[in-house]
């Protein structure tokens, strides 16, 4: 990546997922710092209006739709522009292959795995949202960043927190680091409201404007169990010093502790243009004049308090996926995927997603011997045969048991 020596350089960048809610805080960045990118490919799934007005907004040079059956419609939309289109999978990750100084890797769930290895195989420098990627492939991925001599920065706003921390001081003496959690919209339901909770309470999230994945995943705390993973990948920290604190008003994103008592933290409004601000500039800084500032004083509480793994079993079932290693991280992953689209598509309630994921692990696991993942082929075999097995208790075992009526 061009490295910021007199504070004038240009960045190429992709964006894929650029018609998400990480992409609409990545254009908010692009935007705001004009001369400082040059936007190379965009790539969406299916958002095809969304995704050639961004093409232009940003003056990009290509757009890419991952399903193909919109393809027609996209060149439609952008004939005459200039910008190229392309469509289907194969050109979604041919476009994190191309070379850019910047990939941002912000689809969502693991059909991002494929991208993120192609953008990291060929050399360029992602920046990194799609938490899913990196916690099914792990060490695979993490290998291959260190043999391509390739740098992952961190988007999801707690691991970008810990990484400017770290950044700024010496990496040496940590003892432990904490993923601070917002507790989501169950932090203070009993059990039993939190077993009926309707779809619209779990996509009511006290503090971040997201995808509806990443939020539903906010609310079983999965994202946090997911995020845990993400941290022990990212910056080789053992699972024991890896800690979980609920944090309510989601100021305070990540603290790392040293040997000698000191405890660093980043703080920042809950706003997701701070971190890839951070990112996208990174080693250096540039402008995100949409983001309110900080103001502890009007704010006036900072709380803290210990997850609950009893309301939130997904937690401890991630922590658990972690120590395990191997495929257990990619199962926990698929199964959670396969168990939030049951229960966006009202076949089965909320409390069934941790039921669906501790069954789906416990077939998975005992069926197999627990080997590291060798390859990328590894990877993706797991998260199928998670999908699967998941996709299979849905349909027979807990067909009309939990959905709501
Ligand atoms: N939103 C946030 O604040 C945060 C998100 N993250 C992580 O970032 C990732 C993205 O989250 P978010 O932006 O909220 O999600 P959204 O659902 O808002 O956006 C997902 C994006 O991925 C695209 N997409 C989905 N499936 C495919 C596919 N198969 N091929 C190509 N593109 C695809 C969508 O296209 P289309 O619009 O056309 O469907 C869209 O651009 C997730 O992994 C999430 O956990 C991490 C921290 C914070
Ligand atoms: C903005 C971001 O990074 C999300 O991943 C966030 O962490 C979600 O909030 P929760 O703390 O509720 O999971
Ligand atoms: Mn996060």
């Amino acid at each position: 990546m061009g490295e910021m020596v007199d504070g004038n350089d240009t960045r190429t960048i992709a964006i894929l997922g650029a018609t998400g809610s990480i992409g609409d805080s990545t254009a908010d960045i692009v935007l705001a710092n004009r001369d400082r990118f040059h936007v190379t490919t965009l790539v969406g799934h299916s958002n095809v209006d969304k995704l050639a007005a961004r093409a232009k907004a940003l003056r990009a040079e290509r757009a890419v739709v991952a399903d193909e059956r919109h393809h027609q419609k996209l060149k439609d939309l952008l004939a005459g522009t200039g910008i190229d289109v392309a469509a289907g999978r194969r050109a979604v990750i041919a476009s994190a292959a191309e070379a850019a100084d910047l990939v941002v890797c912000a689809m969502v769930g693991s059909p991002g795995i494929e991208p993120a290895m192609a953008a990291i195989e060929a050399g360029n420098t992602v920046a990194l949202a799609n938490k899913e990627a990196l916690v099914c492939a792990g060490p695979v991925m993490m290998k291959l960043a260190a043999q391509k001599g390739v740098r992952i920065l961190p988007l999801d706003s707690e691991h970008n927190a810990l990484f400017q921390v770290f950044e700024d001081t010496n990496r040496s003496h940590i003892e432990a680091i904490t993923v601070t959690a917002s507790g989501g919209p169950f932090r203070t339901w009993d059990a039993e409201r939190i077993r009926s909770a309707t779809l619209s309470d779990a996509l009511n999230h006290p503090n971040w404007t997201m995808g509806q994945k990443v939020t539903i995943d906010s609310a079983t705390l999965a994202n946090k169990g997911l995020e845990v993973i993400e941290a022990h990948h990212l910056f080789a920290m053992s699972p024991d010093a890896i800690k979980v604190v609920v944090h309510p008003q989601s100021i305070v994103h990540g603290m790392v502790h040293y040997a000698d008592g000191s405890v660093l933290a980043q703080l920042g409004m809950p706003d997701m243009r701070t971190p890839i601000a951070a990112a996208l500039a990174w080693p250096n800084r540039y402008q995100a004049p949409q983001v309110e500032r900080l103001d502890l004083a009007t704010l006036s509480t900072l709380s803290f308090e210990r997850p609950d793994l009893e309301r939130f079993p997904m937690l401890g079932l991630a922590f658990d996926a972690m120590r395990e290693g191997a495929a257990a991280p990619a199962l926990f992953n698929a199964a959670n995927e396969a168990a939030v689209t049951a229960f966006v598509e009202g076949k089965c309630a909320f409390s069934d997603i941790a039921t669906i994921v501790a069954m789906t692990m416990d077939q998975a696991l005992a069926a197999s011997t627990s080997r590291p993942f060798a390859s990328l082929e590894d990877v993706l075999s797991a998260d199928q045969n998670g999908q699967r097995l998941a996709n299979a208790i849905v349909d027979d075992q807990l067909h009309g048991v939990g959905a709501p009526s």
